[in-house]
């Protein structure tokens, strides 16, 4: 359903994503993840139509993304921007699909069922500021959601909330996965949630970003925080995306130096 072939992306002579090449199918849950600078941000860009690439091309459904395409839609990280505070919770959910041409009783019933998927049915009447912000970027969830878009891009999007709601919110992004063959693509900073939510991992380098890696997850059960975390398969592969992120090559981790050098590394900005 999205095929990225020979992207590039240069910011003037800095060169910033090199030749990537990938194929998403309908229904996965692809992270991404990689250091800071990578080009994470810019790749989404580039996928959601918001910036032209330098080269190459985005395929959505067999149309050439030119421009924002209509069936998507993005979380950001910064939740605080992306709801309007004059508008109350149900209208923030309601107000993109004045798009897809729905009269005004339906685009309240879908708001209202979409809340009610992100367990916020008693917050349609309140404003965001009157939310915290765990339940605030459950709304920008439900808003994407109502959307019923086919792709849905996620930038970072637990990195403004604390741990807790973090885990919730990955369960969430679990549970609504493969709605209505619903494709998503979720960047993240964070190694053990590339695992943990993704049916595949996308491991960038940088310098200029480059595809690393694509490791498939294959985890037993439905995902679970406490038993999935434990599997040994999770343990292993979040070793190996830890140990992609950092720079180094599969096998590296015999070596002594190399493990102290890693435990060295912190790769959150
Ligand atoms: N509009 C811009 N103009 C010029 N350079 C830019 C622009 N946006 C990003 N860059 C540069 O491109 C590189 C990649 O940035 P990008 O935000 O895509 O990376 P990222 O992997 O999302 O980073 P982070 O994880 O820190 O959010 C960085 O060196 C950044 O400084």
């Amino acid at each position: 359903m999205l095929e990225i072939s020979a992207l590039h992306h240069s910011y003037g002579d800095h060169e910033v994503l090199h030749d990537m090449n990938l194929t998403v199918a309908e229904g996965e849950l692809v992270s991404i993840v990689g250091p800071s600078g990578c080009g994470k941000s810019t790749l989404l860009r580039c996928i959601a139509g918001l910036m032209r690439p330098t080269g190459g091309k985005v395929v959505l459904n067999d149309t050439v993304i030119d421009g924002v395409p209509d069936n998507l839609a993005v979380v950001f990280q910064d939740y605080s921007r992306s709801l309007l505070p004059w508008l109350t919770v149900r209208d923030n959910v309601a107000l993109p699909l004045r798009r897809r041409g729905m009269a005004k009783k339906e685009r309240r019933a879908a708001a209202e069922e979409a809340l009610k998927s992100v367990d916020l049915s008693d917050a349609g009447t309140k404003y965001p500021w009157q939310l915290s912000g765990g339940m605030q970027q459950r709304v920008s969830i439900a808003r994407a959601l109502a959307y019923r878009p086919a792709l849905m891009l996620m930038d970072e999007p637990f990195g403004s909330v604390d741990a807790q709601t973090r885990e919730d919110l990955e369960d969430l992004v679990l549970n609504v996965r493969g709605t209505d063959g619903m494709t998503i693509l979720l960047v993240t900073h964070d190694i053990d949630e590339s695992v943990y939510v993704g049916d595949r991992v996308v491991v960038l380098g940088r310098n200029p970003g480059r595809i690393r890696a694509e490791l498939p997850v294959e985890l037993p059960g439905p995902r679970d925080q406490i038993t999935t975390r434990a599997e040994p398969e999770f343990v292993r592969l979040r070793a190996e995306v830890g140990r992609l992120v950092r720079g180094h090559t599969k096998g590296s981790e015999d070596s002594a130096a190399q493990q102290a050098e890693d435990s060295k590394v912190d790769v959150k900005p």
